[in-house]
């Protein structure tokens, strides 16, 4: 029996990559659908991070594979459902990018009511703008939490150092979790209509695309800034121009977007919106952490054991 074959498919820290030394590793570019079916024909296992989809085709051009290890968090690239039908592991890193994650929100609410971008590209234009760029204090403002999950409670805890009132919309979390974040929980629609920043942290599941949509941004003080760290879609980027468009919210802070990679995006035509390319996790620790966590449940799965971040139950093979 040779080695087994292991497919990697995004960009891994090399500290990650170094635990496959006794495999058989093979690098595709996940994106492209054609490589990726044609690297998993004999694949034991696949290495991703959220450039591959793993979907149902994918699946089937994979008869002998036994995981699919995300290193990181969202799983909306990786059909769990039919996985588990064809027997294959998935597991993710659940805590691995968190925090960096949260440490961008928080950089990216100040980069916005601080106009940090443009005032930047201003001055390396030659122009010393200082009152077009008078911002707002953070302290004695609300900030509303969509999802008071793991990167949630991060960002509520290092808001509440900023001295802002955090209040959050989470109808899976108790109160009691909640305060113990310092956030008080309340409907979707107060917390639209209360906060000056209102910051995206949910998975993207059928129930969460669109929830921040038309209804909801008309709720939005015109001073609102809208950040969305977590993924495309869960905010309507359509409902977001409009709203950019009319005035009727200050600004947005995006890392993810709808369509990926979003170069021909129309919001970042809006001098009110910062954008950054899905760079939540890209910190050398949480890629060491995520890479490592991805290659110790390969590691589990090709030799039997069980699975740290399986996130579904196949029987053994
Ligand atoms: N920009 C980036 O590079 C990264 C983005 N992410 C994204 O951030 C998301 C959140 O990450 P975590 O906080 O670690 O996840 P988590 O699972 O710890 O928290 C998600 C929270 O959303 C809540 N939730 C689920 N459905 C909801 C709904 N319909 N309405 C309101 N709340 C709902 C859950 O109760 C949970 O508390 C991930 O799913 C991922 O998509 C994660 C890591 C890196
Ligand atoms: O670096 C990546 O793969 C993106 C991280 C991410 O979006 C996640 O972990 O959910």
């Amino acid at each position: 029996m040779g080695k087994p074959k292991v497919v990697v498919a995004d960009p891994l820290a090399e500290s990650a990559l170094a635990g496959l030394g006794d495999y058989d590793v093979r690098h595709c570019a996940g994106k492209d659908p054609e490589a990726l079916h044609a690297a998993l024909r004999d694949a034991d296992a696949l290495l991703i991070r959220s450039g591959t989809r793993v979907d149902r085709e994918a699946l089937a051009a994979a008869p002998e594979l036994r995981i699919v290890a995300r290193a990181g968090v969202g799983l909306d690239n990786v059909d769990v459902a039919a996985a588990t039908e064809a027997g294959v592991i998935v597991a993710n890193a659940p805590l691995s990018n968190v925090l960096s994650v949260a440490e961008l929100t928080v950089g990216l609410v100040i980069a916005s009511v601080r106009h940090i971008v443009p005032a930047n590209t201003a001055l390396r234009n030659g122009r010393w703008e200082r009152a077009a760029f008078t911002g707002t204090e953070l302290a004695g403002s609300t900030v509303g939490i969509v999802g008071l999950g793991h990167v949630g409670t991060l960002v509520a805890e290092r808001l509440a150092a900023f001295d802002m009132r955090i209040v959050a919309y989470d109808p899976y979390v108790p109160q009691a979790r909640a305060a113990a974040a310092g956030a008080q929980l309340v409907g979707l629609d107060e917390l639209m209509a209360r906060s000056e920043f209102v910051t995206v942290h949910l998975p993207r599941t059928p129930e969460t695309l669109g929830l921040i949509g038309e209804r909801e941004l008309r709720l939005a003080r015109p001073t609102m800034r809208l950040i969305n760290t977590a993924r495309g879609g869960i905010v309507d980027e359509s409902a977001l121009e409009t709203a950019l468009k009319e005035q009727r919210i200050a600004g947005a802070a995006l890392d993810v977007f709808e369509v990926e990679p979003a170069v021909d995006s129309p919001l970042l035509a809006y001098d009110t919106v910062v954008a950054t390319p899905h760079l939540g996790a890209s910190t050398a620790q949480a890629q060491d952490r995520a890479g490592l966590e991805a290659v110790a449940a390969v590691r589990a799965a090709l030799s039997g054991e069980p699975v740290a971040g399986a996130v579904n139950r196949v029987p053994a093979r």
